[in-house]
């Protein structure tokens, strides 16, 4: 099986402080895996971390086989490596169509493009309405669109997704968790990084859950979705609903 991502051993450093230890982490090609934990759980600073934002040791870090081990952000997004970040990033005072222009710009002419301008509208028609409308005046789930549109543009060989349905409503978290389902058909493999559990492991194959800065959990996601860490309260933010099922 091929690997887009494989990390052994990493740890991150925020100032003096070990945030983040001894991941094990894999992205299988085409595969879309789930980063769980609560609020706090350093899941945003283990994605710094692999980004190369943050200071990182590990015994193994491979994009695609490559070591990338000490590699810089923009080295990382060039190899293909894309992160949607929580705080989305997006230039406010330019339009939505703007925006992607200046990401799919940075991507340049790669020969593996697959995410054409046409292609990221009609995965959004809500931003394809919005073409002209300034980032800064969208509403949160247009944002979570445009920050993801963004990302696509920039021709990712994977793609992470930090918490895209952070705050908002369930009728738009619904619309974008089924719009990264339609992305991840296309083969681009996802770390979705989430504190929706039901959703999240619905969509993956496999998931890891992250606690203090350690995973303490790591199997499919059907095994995790009916075990004890998940159903024992400590990310009981979903609980109901992946008892339930619905
Ligand atoms: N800039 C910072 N400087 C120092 N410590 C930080 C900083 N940002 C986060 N931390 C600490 O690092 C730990 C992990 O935070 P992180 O944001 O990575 O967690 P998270 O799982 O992404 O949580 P959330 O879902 O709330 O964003 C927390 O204890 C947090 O207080």
């Amino acid at each position: 099986m091929d690997t887009a991502l494989s990390v052994e051993g990493l740890r991150v450093w925020r100032g003096r402080s070990e945030i983040v230890r001894s991941i094990d982490l894999t992205i299988p090609s085409g595969q879309v895996v789930a980063l769980l934990g609560a609020n706090g759980a350093g899941k945003t600073t283990l994605i710094e971390g692999l980004l190369g934002h943050l200071p990182t040791k590990a015994e193994k870090f491979e994009l695609f086989g490559k070591d990338v081990r000490g590699a810089k952000p923009w080295d990382m997004v060039r190899g293909g490596f894309v992160v949607v970040p929580q705080d989305r990033y997006l230039f406010t005072d330019m339009s939505v169509a703007e925006n992607l222009a200046v990401a799919a710009r940075r991507a340049g002419r790669r020969q593996d493009r697959s995410f054409e301008l046409e292609e990221l509208y009609d995965l959004f028609p809500r931003l394809s309405e919005r073409q002209g409308q300034y980032a800064g005046t969208l509403s949160g789930g247009e944002r979570s669109m445009l920050a993801i549109a963004r990302g696509l543009a920039l021709q990712p060989r994977v793609l992470v997704l930090d918490e895209p349905s952070l705050g908002l409503a369930p009728i738009v978290i619904d619309l974008i968790m089924s719009t990264i389902k339609r992305i991840a058909q296309s083969g681009l493999p996802i770390l979705l990084v989430e504190q929706n559990v039901n959703q999240t492991l619905a969509m993956s194959s496999w998931g890891y859950v992250l606690e203090s800065g350690e995973i303490t959990a790591s199997n499919d996601s059907d095994s995790l979705l009916g075990s004890d860490v998940i159903l024992s309260g400590y990310l009981a933010v979903d609980v109901e609903s992946a008892e339930g099922g619905s």
